[in-house]
């Protein structure tokens, strides 16, 4: 369960949230909400990449950023880059040496990647890289899987394949979107990023 209490942002521009407690006990979750409304933001705090100035979120009753936490959970968003010299096989090698998992290629076929594993980071096209950063989320089997527009360019194929992938993934699910009629997955709660900043 993933668990945010009493957490506040303030970037200069906004305050994004402002004493947020929020529970999320639900497998699949998917948050929605217009451009610029948060959704990356907290993801990105859910993946312990963002630090709030105040409050705690917390996996499972630990602190995301635990040590413990950080192999228990995946994220995909754009504002995760990725190193751009690796060749993706480097990549997905070195993450898996990371997470101290066994690299599995299965998916990379399932998704259409095995033509682009020798191809440098840096050279892959808008799709491919898409591929390659969902890969480097799941990869290693997180308890905890968040997803920031899963499905934003790739082809049809691709998200069939994505869509098959999410729905045999048995940890809790979180995605952000603005458009969920690409996905064909069933949902346990949809919140609306207006909602979230309202209670908060
Ligand atoms: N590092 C940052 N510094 C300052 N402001 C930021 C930063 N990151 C995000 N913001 C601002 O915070 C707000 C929320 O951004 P966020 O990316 O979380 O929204 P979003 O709902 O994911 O948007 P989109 O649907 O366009 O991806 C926006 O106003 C954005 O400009």
């Amino acid at each position: 369960m993933l668990t945010f209490t009493a957490v506040s942002l303030r970037y200069p521009t906004a305050t994004i949230f402002n004493n947020l407690t929020l529970n999320l006990p639900e497998k699949r979750v998917v948050i929605t909400g217009e451009n610029g409304s948060g959704k990356t933001t907290l993801l990105m705090l859910a993946a312990g990449l963002v630090m709030p100035d105040a409050g705690e979120i917390a996996f499972n009753s630990q602190p995301v950023t635990s040590q413990q936490n950080k192999r228990r959970i995946g994220i995909s968003a754009s504002k995760v880059a990725l190193p751009t010299f690796f060749t993706s096989r480097e990549l997905l090698d070195f993450h898996c040496h990371m997470h101290q998992c066994t690299l599995d290629l299965t998916m990379a076929e399932q998704l259409g990647f095995s033509p682009f594993l020798q191809t440098r980071v840096s050279d892959l096209s808008l799709g491919n890289y898409k591929k390659l950063s969902l890969l480097t989320a799941l990869l290693h089997e997180p308890d905890l899987l968040l997803l920031d527009e899963p499905t934003n360019g790739l082809d049809d194929d691709a998200r069939h394949a994505m869509n098959a992938i999410l729905s045999d993934f048995t940890g809790q699910l979180i995605i952000a979107s603005h458009d969920t009629a690409l996905l064909s997955l069933s949902f346990d709660r949809e919140i609306p990023m207006q909602h979230i900043r309202g209670v908060s």
